[in-house]
């Protein structure tokens, strides 16, 4: 490609971000465009590397948000392979399940299941169809207790049971009713891995014994984890991924500001984690910065995300009291009713620009959190000056998000999604009960949050990229080579927006159609 070619300046239409930011109200990512830039390099070209804090830079400027229909360990992991994170929520029934989540990502081995289907002695076969049916597992580890962490007995595969027909009436010597005991393969008889290898030394032994699954186990004999060929089959490399200096995946996690989350600080950092999100609607209480405080003192070298806010004033107590970066956004998520509950809050757009150009002098970081309906969004978010998008209900739907799916009205495959400030979750467990009813408060409860469902939206192995090809070729169409470049380009206003009109808005989206069908990847 030539690169003598250049724009006319003199020339250059709309308005500099900071022209469009100075008329009078709020605007939202859906208020502008971008206009074009010259393309003078390839989409492959484009560059994404960002900071999510002051400390850690990523690949990509993607954050799954700490909510607990978006993100345990299966997102977290997901989002830093592809050059993200994920922050795992901290609405658990206790403090040790969600530091157990954050090991999960960090112990995370390609190929490795750390949690596999279990079955246990007296498990039926058609446990284990089901297992298959629900889960398509075609063999499972047998141990004492039907979990992890308890010792192996033996391993039941498709090949101990694949001539049982689903009528139990069979005359077989196994039926559907046959406790597993009876046809496992008993742990003497099987090939085993040891915990306290590399990894490589078990992906061998899978390979020159040609196991279909390899059992990890430690010295005691309790099971660790499950090697599988069919995993490793499908490897691929990551490229982006978002590593610590151990090499082990970036993992973030959530707690609240109450005096309770320092036990969940202390295990989480014991688990390993990388960053703390204090998460709150207000970030700005003495509640947050007592947290946040206390967290910097105790554990100078984790990194906290302080929030949420929306306003400089709001930033500067935040970062004065030793934010490593700010989650931005107030009732712009999907699932929030607090603009018209609490009746605070501000347009996104406004909130991620102002604070983003407060918190670039201290060299903070921005997240900017909720309202990212599409890969579009992101692209806008970044240009305004956050640093990273963090996205909930566009990645609620996925395969990676907790929870099972269901069938919706029309024959849809849903997965419910669902505001962390709503009843259903509030009730969730007694922790996060303590949040809102303690003795101090009057038991009266206020939402400032729906329950919803999110279409199927596949896995996150397909829509990650996808985003982030997305955002590649929004860079291009820009101009900008990298972030950076972006932010450059934007602050000194050579790169230009300009803001639309409610029409200017139906205009680009659909429209006009008789009907269509909406494919993106
Ligand atoms: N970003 C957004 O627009 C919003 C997000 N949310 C999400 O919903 C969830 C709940 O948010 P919030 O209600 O803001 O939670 P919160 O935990 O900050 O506040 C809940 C209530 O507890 C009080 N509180 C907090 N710490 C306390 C302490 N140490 N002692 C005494 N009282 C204390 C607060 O003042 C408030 O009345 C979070 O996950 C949040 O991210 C909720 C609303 C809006
Ligand atoms: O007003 C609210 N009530 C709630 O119950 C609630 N739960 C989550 N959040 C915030 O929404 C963000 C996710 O938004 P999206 O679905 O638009 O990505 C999240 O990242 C949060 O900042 C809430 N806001
Ligand atoms: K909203």
């Amino acid at each position: 490609m030539t690169d003598t070619l250049v724009f006319d300046n003199t020339l250059a239409d709309g308005e500099t971000v900071h022209e469009m930011m100075a008329h009078k109200g709020g605007i939202t990512y859906n208020d502008f465009n971008i206009l074009p830039g010259l393309i003078n390099f390839s989409v492959n070209d484009v560059d994404l590397t960002t900071k999510i804090t002051k400390d850690i830079e990523i690949k990509c400027p993607l954050v799954s948000s700490p909510m607990d229909t978006v993100t345990e360990s299966s997102m977290a992991t997901v989002m830093a392979l592809f050059g993200g994170v994920g922050i795992i929520h901290g609405n658990f029934p206790t403090a040790e399940l969600q530091a157990a989540e954050v090991l999960k990502v960090k112990r995370f081995k390609q190929g490795y299941v750390m949690q596999p289907y279990c079955l246990k002695p007296d498990s039926t076969v058609a446990d284990m169809i089901e297992i298959k049916k629900r889960y398509g597992y075609t063999g499972a580890p047998v141990t004492e207790t039907g979990f992890v962490g308890s010792k192996l007995l033996g391993m039941v595969t498709a090949r101990d049971f694949d001539f049982i027909t689903m009528n139990s009436n069979s005359t077989a010597d196994v039926t559907m009713e046959t406790p597993i005991a009876q046809i496992m393969v008993p742990v003497e008889k099987l090939t085993l891995g040891n915990a306290a290898d590399a990894p490589e030394v078990s992906i061998k032994t899978l390979k020159k014994c040609r196991l279909g699954k390899l059992a990890i186990v430690n010295k005691k004999g309790d099971l660790c984890a499950l090697l599988c060929r069919s995993d490793l089959l499908k490897t691929r490399d990551y490229p982006l991924a978002s590593h610590d200096s151990k090499n082990q995946l970036l993992v973030g996690a959530a707690v609240n500001t109450r005096e309770s989350s320092k036990k969940n600080v202390e295990l989480l950092v014991a688990a390993g984690v990388d960053i703390i999100v204090i998460d709150s609607s207000n970030g700005t209480s003495t509640y947050q910065v007592e947290m946040l405080r206390w967290i910097k003192a105790t554990y100078p070298k984790i990194q906290v995300i302080a929030g949420n806010v929306v306003t400089r004033q709001q930033a500067k107590l935040l970062i004065d009291a030793g934010a490593d970066a700010l989650r931005v956004g107030m009732g712009s998520g999907s699932i929030c009713i607090t603009q018209e509950i609490m009746a605070v809050g501000r347009a996104q757009g406004t909130a991620v620009y102002d604070v983003s150009r407060y918190a670039k002098q201290f060299g903070i970081p921005v997240i900017a959190d909720g309202g990212i309906r599409d890969v579009g969004y992101i692209t806008k978010a970044v240009s305004l000056g956050a640093s990273v998008a963090m996205m909930g209900g566009l990645l609620a739907g996925t395969t990676e998000a907790p929870g099972d799916y269901i069938w919706g009205p029309n024959g849809v495959r849903v997965k419910k999604y669902r505001g962390m400030g709503s009843l259903d979750a509030m009730e969730a467990h007694a922790s996060s009960q303590d949040r809102y009813f303690t003795a101090d408060s009057d038991q009266i409860k206020v939402a400032q949050g729906v329950t919803a469902t999110m279409k199927d939206r596949g896995s996150c192995h397909k829509f990650i990229p996808y985003l982030i090809r997305g955002i590649q070729h929004g860079l291009q169409d820009i101009g900008a080579k990298s972030i950076a470049e972006l932010r450059q380009n934007v602050d000194d206003g050579l790169i230009r927006f300009e803001r639309r009109s409610t029409n200017a808005q139906l205009e680009g989206g659909v429209h006009s159609l008789h009907s269509f069908e909406k494919r993106l990847y």
